[in-house]
């Protein structure tokens, strides 16, 4: 059971309650609305200017869990830190729980939490002191913090006064989780979380992480692990070499997969590849097996057996895949690569 507060009506502490009321229409904005967000990176002696972001527009829509994808080098990290107030954006703009990066940051920052990719601790404080710090750096009165709540949300209860560098990894994961939500943010980004991590403690966090969001905390996290994208996230946006290239909920994202694939174990040794204009890829796995690859638009996978039939050949075995992500993922990311 969750105890946190953390979207409440009433918005959090410390700096929202004034422009809320200067400005209740705020309340049905998206949660964080990017638009036509553009970073170029200075060159350092002789190496040229790197754009990262090529007028990137978007908004996460309050309430939802938004994955935003993309390969390495992307400009996903780039895209948060400008959001964190980490990282000078050129041009654009970018509004987060309604408020204005640029003409509102105070409380632009008091409305997100993030949790940062590496994790970086002072060995030597408690968890407890970690929060009490964080929330002191966020302004946030004594009388408002929730350190014991907080240290009780990611099961830190018990460790509240071990040193962190006794804490195992995943322990200080969900420290770091508790360190993004001492100012009870409405938004929290995670960036990456769970590489390097293992099973187990991925589920313990997403775990986490859906019982904040259905605590109505708006999430926003960034990954390698297409699965992990599929299985959590409402809506998916995918970015590639700083264009953003899909914005679409899961389903329909995954529904994008033309493709299909079909294994064949056949009775005998294959000769020669069934060659069919209908079908996208052939490929031989062993003498006796074919992966055939077609768009689930043009035939079914009874039509591709029975001209694999015609081609002279029984079938013995069959498997089919659906598409997933991986597949949306690699022809949006091939197409403008
Ligand atoms: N401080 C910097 N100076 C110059 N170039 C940078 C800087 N930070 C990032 N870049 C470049 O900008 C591009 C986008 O990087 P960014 O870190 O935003 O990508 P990413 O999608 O987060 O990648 P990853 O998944 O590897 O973290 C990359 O080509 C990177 O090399």
């Amino acid at each position: 059971m969750l105890h946190l507060h953390t979207a409440r009506a009433a918005p959090p502490f410390p700096l929202r309650l004034a422009s809320h009321r200067a400005n209740p229409h705020r309340v049905t904005e998206a949660a964080i609305s990017i638009d036509t967000l553009r970073k170029v990176y200075a060159g350092a002696g002789k190496a040229p200017d790197k754009l990262a972001l090529d007028g990137v527009s978007f908004d996460v829509p309050r309430g939802q869990i938004f994955g935003l994808l993309g390969p390495n080098g992307a400009g996903k990290s780039t895209l948060i830190n400008i959001l964190s107030g980490m990282v000078r954006k050129t041009s654009g703009s970018a509004r987060i729980w309604g408020f204005d990066i640029d003409a509102d940051p105070r409380n632009a920052k008091a409305s997100i939490g993030i949790v940062p990719q590496e994790i970086v601790f002072d060995p030597f404080f408690t968890p407890a002191e970690a929060l009490e710090l964080q929330a002191g750096l966020f302004g946030v009165p004594k009388a408002h913090r929730r350190t014991a709540e907080l240290l009780r949300a990611v099961r830190l209860e018990d460790k509240a006064d071990a040193y962190a560098r006794t804490l195992s990894g995943g322990m200080k994961r969900r420290l770091l989780v508790a360190k993004a939500m001492v100012h009870s943010p409405p938004i929290l980004v995670l960036d990456e979380p769970t590489a390097g991590v293992d099973i187990d403690l991925r589920q313990q966090l997403w775990d986490y992480v859906r019982e904040l969001n259905r605590a109505g905390v708006t999430i926003v996290l960034t990954t390698h692990y297409l699965e992990e994208a599929e299985e959590l996230c409402d809506r998916i946006a995918i970015i590639n070499h700083g264009k953003l290239i899909a914005n679409k909920p899961t389903a329909e994202m995954v529904g994008m997969a033309r493709e299909k694939l079909i294994v064949l174990t056949l009775d005998q040794d294959i000769a020669a590849l069934p060659a069919d204009p209908d079908f996208d890829k052939v490929s031989k796995l062993t003498e006796r097996v074919i992966e055939i690859g077609y768009s689930k638009d043009r035939l079914n996978a009874g039509q591709v057996m029975s001209r694999v039939r015609a081609a002279g050949y029984d079938i013995v075995d069959v498997s089919t895949r659906e598409p997933d992500l991986e597949d949306v993922f690699l022809n949006l990311t091939k197409a403008v690569a």
